[in-house]
């Protein structure tokens, strides 16, 4: 039989096409793996996710940068490809804290921002409008001249937080913030400081906030650091590759899961609620926010971690609110295991902790891309030094082109 070209509503159903299809095409394709899953997309000596063993930055175990270290030797580490020393790292923190003051027409476009965007979309416009301000390099020489990578990065890492937070009290309050603070402060205290508007953030609230950018700083091939590699494979430069990745760490799959786990948790308003609520969740075959994980089927390294600061901070806090909230989460976690042997991940006590640090559930996922902006550099650079473009196939499952004919437009019935 022919079959003639048809607009998208009258084609066959698709379950219809894939079996038709799946005989003709799929002995071809043994490989296919939806999703990726499993798939080994490329070499890296970042980080030890896909080996299935602990977590490790360029070797070193990341519980002891959570006990030790702070967000800035973690980022030195992945983007420059060594723990800094003593001076190195002094140098570090006041190279970043110099970056700060934001350039005129950068605050000049937050401020054009509607007020209702998506905290997310700023971030990847400031990506993109760095990009156009302070390029790599100009188009022509991209491919060949890499001297700005390393800078780059650390400007991107260094904006994100004053530039979302002068778009954030410019909108709110109406007024436009200072963006530096002092020359030795980290990111995790400048960003509470500009959040709050005091010089003097509560020093576990700082520490939470590094220790959490530090979980977050890296993590093998997930959905948003393939994406940047995918665009850095197209010999493009690193504000592209970021602002790629941004739009890929929005969605709450991957990175705005800690928001929606918050949503979640929120939502109750005691632990016997939550298991009540959860449990019609499971019988709905709902997606419980903050569990599972592509790679981690025993549990997240970075769970315990960020579980331990959650109920030290809410013991600390010590109102009726910070207590249950903990307890509700506990809960949650208890009845997911017990009924679908699933665990959390790092974004459900990361919410936690947000929450109790004051931080606007909003800005949860744009902390993540603070944070893994120097995971995403460190892939771009290393995958700009053995480039090979990336460039799957798909397992055709369409029309049978054979047998398709095409009409021109006034002979289309
Ligand atoms: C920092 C990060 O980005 S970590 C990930 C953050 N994302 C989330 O927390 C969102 C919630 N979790 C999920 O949606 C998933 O667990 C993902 C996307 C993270 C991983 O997905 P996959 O690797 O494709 O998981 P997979 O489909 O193999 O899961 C196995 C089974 O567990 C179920 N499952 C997995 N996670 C969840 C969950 N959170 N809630 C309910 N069921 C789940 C799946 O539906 C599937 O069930 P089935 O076999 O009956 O179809
Ligand atoms: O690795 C992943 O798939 C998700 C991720 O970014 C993380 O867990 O930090």
């Amino acid at each position: 039989m022919i079959r003639s070209f048809r607009p998208l509503k009258n084609l066959l159903h698709v379950s219809q096409v894939r079996s038709f299809h799946k005989t003709l095409y799929l002995s071809n394709n043994q490989n296919y793996s939806p999703g990726l899953v499993g798939v080994i997309a490329s070499e890296s000596s970042i980080c030890t996710v896909g080996t299935g063993e602990g977590l490790n930055y360029r070797g070193y175990n990341v519980m002891d940068f959570a006990e030790h270290s702070s967000f800035e030797e973690i980022a030195f580490l992945l983007i420059h490809g060594h723990l800094p020393n003593k001076k190195e790292l002094d140098l570090y923190v006041s190279k970043m804290a110099s970056h700060r003051e934001l350039q005129k027409p950068l605050k000049t476009i937050l401020e054009q921002l509607p007020n209702t965007s998506n905290p997310m979309d700023i971030l990847r416009t400031v990506a993109s409008t760095m990009g156009c301000f302070e390029p790599e390099c100009d188009n022509a020489s991209l491919h060949k001249s890499k001297n700005n990578q390393w800078e780059s990065a650390d400007k991107l890492i260094a904006s994100f937080g004053p530039a979302l937070l002068y778009w954030h009290h410019f909108h709110q309050n109406g007024i436009r913030i200072t963006t530096t603070t002092l020359p030795q402060d980290t990111i995790a205290q400048n960003f509470l400081k500009l959040l709050k508007q005091t010089q003097e953030p509560d020093e576990d609230m700082v520490h939470a906030v590094d220790k959490t950018l530090i979980l977050y700083a890296e993590h093998d091939l997930a959905a948003s650091t393939f994406a940047a590699r995918v665009t850095t494979s197209t010999s493009s430069d690193l504000f592209s590759a970021v602002t790629t990745a941004i739009g890929t760490l929005r969605g709450p799959l991957h990175g705005g899961a800690n928001e929606a786990a918050y949503k979640l948790i929120s939502q109750f308003s005691d632990p016997d609620q939550a298991e009540e609520g959860v449990m019609k969740m499971i019988k709905d075959k709902e997606i419980i926010m903050g569990f599972g994980h592509r790679v981690y089927k025993k549990g997240d390294p970075r769970s315990a971690i960020v579980k331990k600061m959650a109920k030290a901070l809410s013991e600390k806090i010590n109102t009726q609110e910070s207590k249950d909230l903990f307890k509700i989460a506990e809960r949650i976690e208890k009845v997911m295991y017990r009924e679908k042997k699933l665990l959390t991940n790092l974004d459900f006590y990361a919410s936690v902790v947000y929450h109790l640090c004051n931080i606007p559930t909003s800005f949860f996922t744009p902390i993540f891309v603070i944070a893994r902006t120097s995971g995403w550099a460190a892939h771009v650079i290393e995958q700009r030094e053995d480039n090979v473009l990336m460039r799957p196939l798909s397992n055709y499952v369409g029309p049978d082109p054979s047998s398709t004919e095409f009409r021109p437009l006034l002979q289309r019935q």
